[in-house]
């Protein structure tokens, strides 16, 4: 048996067969191995495409530049384990709609993920031949804590619960190797303490991890490869080479990729918004923005949210704390009512309660707009048709929903235009506009969704992870720019420095059990 894992010598890369296809990298890949016992972290803005590289999803030129030190076949064993975000679906209430439980598929099943066929019917339609090794399904369940969760709903699950979930269905498969890009984006302490145990110390497959130049590498790696455009920029041991991920570091965190001098400031942007000109003295008289008069969200008898009193009152800017699975993204759901108990008179909005007949969906959404994970998985899927850039901004005017992504440029009127122009200027996007939404970075994606959040001016900002894997200079720009503006702001959010500045929190504990103070960030 070889004793390597992944081995490269001098190898370009193409993403197809033609002979005029470009090459990923000017210059052929030296060399590049991952031994048997090593752990490695690709590292840096390009480390998912290098991924990419030793997964094998581009073409090596010559074809044997790219080797595989083979245990279990003759042919690769690769996983992917990319989290942008949660099961992809048609629309963002689809999670909460538990009637659906008895069609869809449980966590345990997609995790063994041996079912073939329609999963649209409550029978198994037919299974795969892959034999599923009982007794590292319940290792899995075990170290990645999803025992509890078995028997619940793949779709109902939360942003921290489904990562677990899908590096255990990965897992399950018994790759020889595993590739996991950002695998602690969007985690609380706990679950990264999890994800990371279980990655440092696993010994059936070789797991590569890709971190962003911001991230910690882990205890337990052995090697880093640090990447960028143009291909590898150093590698080697962790401790060989910990001098030069410093100076990177240093260098990234202090003056990476500064963006061009927008043309226009942010008080040209923010005085379109209809709230920017009202005195404060006009805005304390106004009705809360969003109150809870006790409000319990319950699954199946269980409840989630329990007794929650909470008011909101115009232009505050709310972080919402908690671990994952305290309810943070259903209590979310409430205000853009993709919720089936948002039509509950303990929810009260304006001023008014919301019963069903007093207002509807579409006028509750006009106000609102978000940027989260869901959304985010739901833009990249709908990107494959085409998508650009202009359009994926241009549909955030559409007033009725932040989850209609259909093609809207041509609707806009001439102040719309000019707005989005002036917003895509002062963000740095404005070269961007005519590539294809998928074709762009993770972090360009990220900040294409906020700003698309703010073009209909709402009233009400919704940023569920909106800044994770985004990279730091145009976090800050982002977050600089929410300083002064006039709306209402909610913010989920585990790390600090995605943390745009709140004046309050409110902190999930359990149901029944939570918090709320001011902000001191
Ligand atoms: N349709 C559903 N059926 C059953 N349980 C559900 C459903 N939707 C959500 N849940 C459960 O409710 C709890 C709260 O989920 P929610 O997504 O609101 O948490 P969260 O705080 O946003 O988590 P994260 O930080 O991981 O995104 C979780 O335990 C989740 O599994």
């Amino acid at each position: 048996m070889a004793n390597f894992i992944v081995r490269i010598n001098n190898g370009l890369f193409k993403s197809s067969l033609q002979r005029s296809a470009p090459t990923l990298y000017s210059k052929p890949i030296k060399h590049f191995e991952i031994g048997l016992q090593e752990k490695w972290v690709i590292w840096g803005a390009e480390k998912a495409k290098f991924l990419d590289v030793i997964g094998n999803k581009f073409l090596p030129e010559p074809p044997l530049s790219l080797e595989y030190g083979l245990k279990k076949g003759s042919f690769p064993r690769v996983e992917f384990v990319k989290f942008s975000g949660v099961i992809p679906t048609a629309h963002l209430s689809a999670r909460y709609e538990y009637f659906k439980d008895d069609f869809d598929q449980t966590c345990e099943k997609f995790i063994k993920d041996n079912t073939a066929g329609s999963l649209a019917v409550d029978y198994e339609v037919s299974k795969t031949s892959r034999k599923v090794d009982l007794n590292l399904y319940s290792e899995l369940l075990r170290d990645l804590k999803l025992e509890a969760l078995e028997h619940r709903w793949a779709m109902g699950l939360s942003n921290g619960q489904m990562r677990r979930a899908r590096l255990a269905r990965s897992l399950l498969k018994e790759p020889d190797l595993t590739l996991l890009d950002d695998p602690f984006l969007g985690l609380d302490p706990g679950a990264t303490d999890t994800i990371s145990n279980l990655i440092g110390s696993y010994s059936r497959s070789c797991i590569v991890i890709g971190l962003r130049y911001q991230d910690q590498i882990p205890e337990w790696c052995t090697h880093v490869c640090c990447v960028d455009e143009n291909g590898i920029v150093f590698q080697g041991r962790k401790h060989e080479v910990k001098e030069l991920i410093d100076e990177t570091r240093k260098r990234y965190t202090s003056h990476n990729k500064v963006a061009k001098e927008p043309e226009y400031q942010i008080k040209d942007l923010v005085s379109r918004h209809p709230l920017a000109q009202v005195p404060h003295h006009e805005i304390i008289k106004m009705p809360s923005a969003f109150e809870l008069k006790g409000l319990t969200v319950s699954y199946k008898g269980e409840p989630v949210l329990k007794d929650l009193h909470w008011k909101v009152t115009p232009k505050s800017k709310w972080h919402v704390k908690g671990d994952n699975g305290t309810g943070k993204s259903t209590l979310l759901s409430l205000l853009t009512a993709d919720h089936p108990q948002s039509w509950n008179s303990r929810v009260v909005e304006d001023g008014k309660p919301r019963k069903t007949g007093s207002t509807d969906y579409f006028t509750i959404n006009r106000g609102v707009s978000m940027s989260s994970p869901e959304l985010h998985a739901i833009f990249v899927k709908n990107s494959r048709n085409g998508l650009t850039v202009l359009e994926a901004l241009a549909s955030g005017f559409q007033e009725n929903s932040s989850n209609n992504f259909l093609p809207y440029h041509s609707n806009l009127s001439k102040g719309q235009r000019e707005t989005l122009k002036i917003f895509a200027n002062y963000f740095g996007i404005d070269a961007l506009l005519s590539r294809k939404f998928e074709d762009i970075s993770v972090s360009d994606q990220k900040l294409v969704l906020f700003v698309r959040c703010l073009l209909k001016m709402p009233k009400t900002l919704i940023l569920d992870e909106a800044f994770s894997a985004m990279e730091t200079e145009p976090r800050q720009r982002c977050h600089e720019f929410l300083e002064y503006w006039p709306g209402t702001v909610f913010v989920v959010s585990h790390v600090p420095e995605e943390t745009p500045r709140c004046d309050h929190y409110l902190r999930l504990i359990s149901p029944g059990h939570y918090e709320i103070g001011d902000d001191t960030l």
